[in-house]
């Protein structure tokens, strides 16, 4: 009844109507959801609701009412949706998951800082030397390249975060921030998030079929304790003996008034690993298999690194504006698999009506970024990688400002976006300049063929099969799926290397 009066009449935005009690939840696209809402979309408009156990999830799928919303309303709409199991396994730490309290602000301004555009200059150097010793890596074994991959993302996030140089091997920071990440992204699976809207499941002994959530809960708590405290103790421990180098911590905890300010900011630096790993390593494997689908674009990026540097040195940040092509690919990378087709789910805080529709609040909301940066009438052929959507006729390269959906919107924009920046650059145009990739033969001398589609995969479920797979149940509700990631499965071992000019690494 407080509702109706809320609503004085208006209609919930229009999508398909859902059985009383659970709602759409049988009707929420179990595989790649984002190409459903846009199909959606031409049914039902650019703004459109569904019932997900009693929870209004409202989807947004055209650049105008994500901007309305999400950035020009971004007072009420950059909450996080409730998630009880996040709660219960003490993980609302985790910035990106975490409600927009007092916590996030103090976590998210101390990331803002340490991540704005003129700190992340301070950590190109970094960046290229990290980036050097990535291509060392992949001319030893390039059959491991997606390892290498993680392990240049790894070093890159704990450098910047800690100015720590990770291990070659079974680094302890590392391991553990790579397992709360796997935990995190098994959260996300239906039962946890089911277990949100009945409660009840949590008093349900963990033997049963599907309770598998509650032990993760159990395991999580303690793993995020330790993800924490254990880079604080290095940090505290180095910059009483002096051995501090400068990175995000540093800078932070200097200011720190309180132990409670500490721990906000402690566990805010946690975080990064977690969101920024996946989803650098999701583009620079797209970059890879780009590059097996696409040799002339291999071949005319060579010629433009060849021109500027003479094959005499490797790139560095001072070429990129002589390097447009290479700028060009980075931006078609970014919009080419989207890497959080979904991103990551908005709430609202307040009750607001838009285009004459109800959006009470609490109710999630999710932007269809894919949506966006697939539409034909902006890109044309939006499935086809094509580096010059990003050049002017004069080989110039051209802004634009749709590209940004894949980071997100509002007060939650993705903090990391500047480093994300200079690590494709750079490891973009160091690749290039060294290396030729191209598919691999077989022992008849023909090349295996790569299936780019094939390589669209699913991270999160495949994590959560494996934790549950005996008790998973196979129901599905709506926002879980709003918060994958695209998975790559394409063979590591389709990638040979032609060009090796060891004297320059
Ligand atoms: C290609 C790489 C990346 C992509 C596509 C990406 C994308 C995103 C998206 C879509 C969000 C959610 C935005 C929203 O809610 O509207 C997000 C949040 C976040 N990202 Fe990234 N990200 C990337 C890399 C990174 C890196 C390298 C870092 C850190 C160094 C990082 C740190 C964060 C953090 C801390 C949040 C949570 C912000 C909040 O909830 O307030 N990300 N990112």
């Amino acid at each position: 009844v407080r509702e109706r009066r809320r609503r004085k009449g208006l209609p919930y935005p229009p999508g398909p109507r859902g059985l009383s009690i659970i709602g759409n939840l049988f009707d929420a696209p179990r595989e790649r959801p984002w190409l459903t809402y846009a199909e959606w979309a031409k049914k039902y408009g650019d703004i459109l609701s569904l019932k997900v156990a009693g929870q209004v999830v409202v989807v947004v799928q055209s650049t105008r009412a994500i901007r309305d919303l999400l950035d020009n309303r971004r007072a009420t709409y950059s909450d996080r949706p409730v998630v009880t199991f996040y709660e219960r396994a003490g993980w609302d730490w985790m910035l990106p998951m975490a409600r927009a309290d007092e916590e996030w602000r103090v976590g998210r301004r101390a990331v803002d800082r340490g991540l704005r555009p003129a700190a992340a200059v301070q950590f190109q150097p970094m960046q290229k030397a990290k980036t050097h010793d990535f291509l060392k890596r992949l001319l030893r074994r390039p059959e491991h390249f997606l390892e290498h991959i993680e392990h240049l993302q790894g070093a890159i996030v704990m450098s910047l975060a800690y100015g720590y140089d990770i291990k070659e091997h079974n680094d302890v920071f590392l391991d553990a921030a790579k397992e709360v990440g796997q935990l995190f992204n098994t959260a996300l699976f239906p039962e946890a998030l089911l277990s949100n809207s009945l409660p009840m499941l949590w008093s349900l002994p963990e033997w049963l079929p599907g309770m598998g959530f509650k032990k993760l809960a159990r395991n999580g708590r303690e793993l995020g304790q330790q993800v924490i405290r254990r880079p604080l103790t290095f940090m505290k421990e180095s910059i009483e003996n002096g051995t501090a180098r400068p990175s995000m911590a540093l800078d932070d905890l200097r200011d720190c008034s309180s132990e409670d300010h500490e721990r906000m900011i402690a566990a805010a630096l946690a975080s990064i690993h977690t969101a920024g790993a996946d989803t650098t390593v999701s583009v620079l494997t797209s970059f890879f298999l780009m590059l097996v689908l696409y040799p002339s674009i291999q071949e005319r990026a060579q010629s433009e690194l060849d021109s500027v540097l003479r094959g005499e040195t490797l790139p560095d940040y001072s070429d990129r504006p002589r390097l447009p092509y290479i700028d060009a690919i980075c931006k078609e990378l970014i919009r080419w698999r989207v890497v959080g087709p979904l991103g990551l789910p908005h709430a609202t805080t307040e009750d607001d009506v838009y285009d004459g529709y109800f959006i009470p609040e609490g109710s999630t909301v999710i932007a269809n970024s894919w949506a966006i940066l697939h539409d034909p009438s902006t890109y044309p052929d939006p499935e086809v990688f094509k580096p010059e959507r990003f050049l002017t006729i004069d080989g110039q390269v051209k802004d634009d400002p749709l590209l940004s959906a894949v980071f997100g919107f509002g007060k939650r924009i993705c903090p990391g976006r500047h480093v994300v920046d200079s690590t494709l650059y750079i490891v973009v145009a160091a690749v290039l300049a060294t290396f030729t990739v191209s598919k691999t033969k077989d022992s008849q001398g023909h090349e295996i063929p790569v299936d780019g589609d094939d390589y669209v995969g699913d991270v999160l479920k495949q994590s959560s099969r494996e934790v549950l797979a005996p008790n998973a149940l196979q129901t599905q509700t709506g926002p879980v799926r709003e918060l994958m990631l695209y998975g790559f499965s394409f063979s590591a071992t389709l990638l040979t290397l032609h060009r090796q000019p060891d004297h320059l690494i």
